[in-house]
């Protein structure tokens, strides 16, 4: 038995990527430790500069990307893009593919104990550096995320379904507890950050207010929101229970785009989505068409449920009198 046999069964992945994710899922093992110890570890979550995206890094941040690219080297990594490096960086020469990393998502809730993670998303490596990310989302051959929670699990997507390994504590091996996820249509939860409220366009204003009105409003049922500030925690949740999730563009300066980054979290989150029967889009349109103009590029992101995030697509096609319309005058969706 090899140690990649060790880490994860592979069968179920191309030959030629189980390397690489065998590789993350170690050292997502480890950062899994780390982040077990909480405060016996370190102050994680304490400030040690920013990124080029103007994002505040936090120690754990720097921490994994170390542990995530010294790793990689070893395997067939060309290219690594980091959320937490302006640049994109040239691991294995020899190597075949470029991987997109946010090595920690959800860094707020480093200190407070909540779900945080790791996304990625690999592609065939391209003649260039750049060229290897700036390209149709679409052009995947694998993405994922590790989520560190009260368990940790790979979410992992090769194009064939979305599935999902457990890390058995025990044995340390990561075993697979659903073959093809699938998320289900019937929630009635939404996911977004209210308190930007006053900055959304009118159609996420509308959406909004509309599932607010419960079953006073013109959709008729009441819903129930969540926000953990951890784009891994949310989109677990979804793959697990449904719902939808919005990271609009709003008004405040430098969000015109939202805040998610297209490259190494929506690109690789829209991937699972997709592949466990649900949908991503920027609110119109899907996000594995689009491609990034730059490494950090953002998007604005809408995820969850099929229907629902047709739905949210149909308020950007209303006629202004419409979404303007308080919800007790909006027609269109009435009964
Ligand atoms: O604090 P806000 O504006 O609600 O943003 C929360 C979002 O920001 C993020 O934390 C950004 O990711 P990072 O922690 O990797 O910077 C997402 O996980 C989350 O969905
Ligand atoms: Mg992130
Ligand atoms: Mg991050």
């Amino acid at each position: 038995m090899t140690t990649t046999d060790k880490v994860i069964a592979v069968d179920r992945m191309p030959a030629e990527l189980a390397p690489i994710i065998a590789a993350l899922c170690e050292v997502g093992r480890d950062v899994a430790g780390i982040i077990a110890k909480g405060p016996l570890a370190g102050a994680l979550g304490a400030g040690v500069g920013e990124n080029l995206g103007g994002d505040q890094q936090k120690a754990l941040d720097v921490i994994a990307d170390d542990m995530f690219a010294e790793r990689l080297k070893s395997t067939g990594v060309r290219y690594y893009a980091s959320e937490e490096q302006d640049d994109v960086v040239e691991l294995n020469p020899d190597g075949n593919y470029a991987l997109a990393i946010d090595p920690l998502d959800g860094s707020s809730n480093i200190d407070v104990n909540v779900s945080i993670g790791t996304i990625f998303a690999i592609f065939e490596a391209a003649d260039g550096a750049d060229e290897s990310f700036l390209r149709t989302a679409r052009e995947q051959v694998a993405g994922g995320y590790i989520i560190f929670g009260p368990s940790t699990a790979l979410v992992v997507t090769f194009g064939d379904g979305t599935q999902m390994y457990t890390l058995d504590p025990e044995t340390r091996e990561y075993v697979l507890t659903n073959e093809r996820m699938s998320i289900p249509e019937t929630s009635l939860e939404f996911a977004i950050n209210a308190s930007n409220y006053r900055h959304w366009s009118k159609p996420i204003r509308a959406y909004v207010d509309d599932c607010l009105a419960g079953d006073t409003g013109p959709r008729d049922r009441n819903y129930n929101m969540r926000w953990v500030a951890s784009l891994v925690a949310e989109t677990h949740r979804i793959l697990t229970r449904g719902g939808v999730f919005l990271y609009p563009g709003d008004a405040r300066p430098g969000y015109e785009r939202g805040r998610l980054r297209m490259i190494y979290e929506c690109a690789p989150i829209a991937f699972l989505i997709e592949q466990a029967n649900g949908k991503a889009t920027d609110g119109c349109d899907a996000i594995l068409d689009q491609k990034a103009d730059t490494l950090h590029a953002r998007t604005p992101f809408v995820f969850g449920s099929a229907e629902k995030v047709d739905r949210v697509a149909t308020y950007h096609d209303l006629p202004d009198e419409e979404v303007s319309a308080l919800f007790g005058q909006r027609g269109l969706f009435r009964g």
